[in-house]
């Protein structure tokens, strides 16, 4: 029997871009399970690259809802298989990469709640698609599903909008206009309108698929539509990941009527009403207990963003910073008093409604970093971690700006170099890779730490900055590494911070959880 068998244990699961994945946690808090699907890598059938489907204008990005559906089949499947036992499981919850949308067909509901424990999830949930595919075993499954159900599809488009995609500017003008500016809506909402924020991409959705739209009977962030999954019915939307959709009044928690409006028609009944982030969403549904064996009494809690969840999780004080790098790379803090500004984003508090978090999203993370691993460093993180370690902190003055897709905060693209005297190298070959490595790492903390005051973040001597590996990274495959390239950064980030001539940042004492 597998050492994991009979602990009481919580599930812990994450919906990011890249991947889906799992812990279970015991009771006292040890993380003995860990396991995840990498979408290009395990479910190449889909045809990612990074998780997601850059389209031709370069600007829309989508990710296969059924691609995140099979992750989690497989991820279950390797759990029973190792003998993982679900008889123990009291609780799950989980995060979802942030802004995604889902939109469950109208009948969606009626499938989630009569699924039949002898298939996977993936062959019921859109089972034309499945037919279109052999399965493993040889056996059709026309013999195991009748003809009838037969193009009985959940969801009204298969391609989901995720958070990097960037093709919904006429949509945030509109709804910045109705609302009385970028500025009101921030108030309202938390944030200005961001291209990738739900209730913009929603409007596109309707504006350009509107028979898609009327026979949606749901939507969902990608948080909600995990746990929908697990309870068998549409899961509601959490305060604190639903702020990131320019639609909910940070404030009362409600939805805005304006901003519906502005969006599409019936908006309020497709997306249902939102609940506080820690709120038991129900029990898990009989699928579950019937195909693994989970407990009938197993609790549901609602899913919320991967970075609320983040701030949850590293259990965040006031004053506190978070630096999380992931495919994107995200600041976040714990705030009292909302200041919504034009740059940046409030939301809900996840772990208490009365209070608010700040973030920053910046779009050029790993992604960014692959890349010059790739062309610098032999593909290989730990000859990256060698370059680094060899260049001087600092990097003498010499500053690096490295976005090859449209950056978030602030918008800017394109790579940019510029010399301890601020002229800008044009030419690469004036510099040792080792030096683009080191500004490539250092360059963001500048603006990280500008953005952070701009957001009204108090940084007291007891302020602590926490860069550790992103805490939502559970693939485990190589902690080590990955602990090492998180550390460079922190390492420039307290230089920096000393080495600033700014008044809004001279003499901060900033240290790191570990020192
Ligand atoms: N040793 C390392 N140093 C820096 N980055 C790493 C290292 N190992 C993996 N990564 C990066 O981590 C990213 C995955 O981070 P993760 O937070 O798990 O992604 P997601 O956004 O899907 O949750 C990958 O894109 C990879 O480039
Ligand atoms: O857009 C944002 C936050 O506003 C991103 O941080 C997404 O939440 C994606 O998360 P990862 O997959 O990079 O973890």
């Amino acid at each position: 029997m597998a050492e994991h068998a009979g602990r009481r244990c919580c599930l812990g699961w994450d919906f990011s871009t890249q991947q889906v994945k799992v812990v279970a946690v015991d009771a006292e808090l040890n993380v003995f399970y860990e396991d995840s699907v990498h979408f290009d890598r395990d479910l190449l059938e889909f045809g990612t690259q990074g998780g997601v489907h850059v389209h031709e204008d370069g600007l829309t990005v989508t990710s296969p809802v059924l691609m995140w559906v099979q992750a989690l089949d497989i991820i279950l499947e390797k759990m029973k298989a190792s003998g993982f036992d679900f008889s123990q499981v009291l609780a799950l919850s989980g995060a979802g990469q942030q802004h995604g949308s889902v939109y469950w067909k109208a009948g969606a509901s009626q499938v989630l709640a009569s699924l039949s424990p002898d298939l996977l999830l993936h062959e019921q949930l859109q089972p034309s698609r499945t037919l279109l595919r052999v399965p493993p075993s040889g056996i059709s499954p026309w013999d195991v599903m009748p003809p009838g159900d037969a193009g009985k599809a959940c969801f009204s488009i298969s391609d989901c909008p995720v958070w990097m995609d960037s093709s919904t500017t006429a949509q945030c003008r509109q709804l910045e206009a109705t609302v009385g500016g970028a500025q009101a809506l921030s108030c309202l909402t938390g944030s200005r309108a961001y291209e990738r924020f739900t209730g913009n991409q929603i409007a596109k959705l309707y504006q350009q698929n509107p028979e898609a739209y009327s026979h949606t009977e749901r939507i969902s962030l990608v948080s909600s539509f995990a746990a929908s999954l697990f309870l068998g019915s549409h899961s509601p939307i959490d305060y604190s990941d639903g702020s990131g959709m320019n639609l909910l009044r940070i404030q009362d928690k409600v939805w805005s009527q304006a901003c519906l409006g502005a969006c599409a028609p019936h908006l309020e009944e497709k997306l249902g009403l939102p609940v506080p982030s820690c709120s038991v969403v129900g029990a898990i549904s009989s699928y579950f207990v019937q195909r693994y064996g989970f407990p009938p009494g197993c609790k549901v809690v609602a899913f919320t963003g991967d970075n609320p969840a983040s701030l949850a999780g590293m259990r965040l004080e006031e004053g506190d910073i978070a630096v999380s790098l992931g495919t994107s790379d995200t600041l976040f803090l714990w705030l009292q008093e909302p200041t919504p500004t034009l740059e940046g984003h409030i939301f809900c508090n996840p772990v208490d409604p009365q209070h608010y978090m700040a973030l920053l999203c910046f779009k050029n993370g790993s992604l960014m970093r692959e890349k010059i691993r790739d062309e610098l460093a032999s593909s290989s993180w730990s000859e990256f971690s060698k370059a680094l370690q060899s260049t001087e902190m600092g990097n003498c003055g010499n500053l690096g700006f490295y976005f090859d897709v449209m950056e978030i905060t602030p918008e800017i693209i394109g790579r940019h170099r510029f010399s301890a005297e601020n002229h800008e190298c044009l030419r690469r070959r004036f510099w040792p890779p080792e030096e683009h490595l080191t500004t490539e790492t250092s360059c963001r903390p500048c603006s990280w730490n500008r953005c952070a005051l701009f957001r009204g973040c108090e940084v007291s001597p007891k302020s602590q900055i926490s860069c550790c590996p992103n805490p939502r990274s559970v693939s485990g495959k190589r902690p080590s590494e990955f602990i090492r390239g998180i550390c460079i950064v922190k390492i420039n980030y307290v230089l920096f911070s000393k080495r600033s001539t700014r008044p809004s940042s001279s003499g901060m004492p900033y240290l790191s959880r570990g020192s």
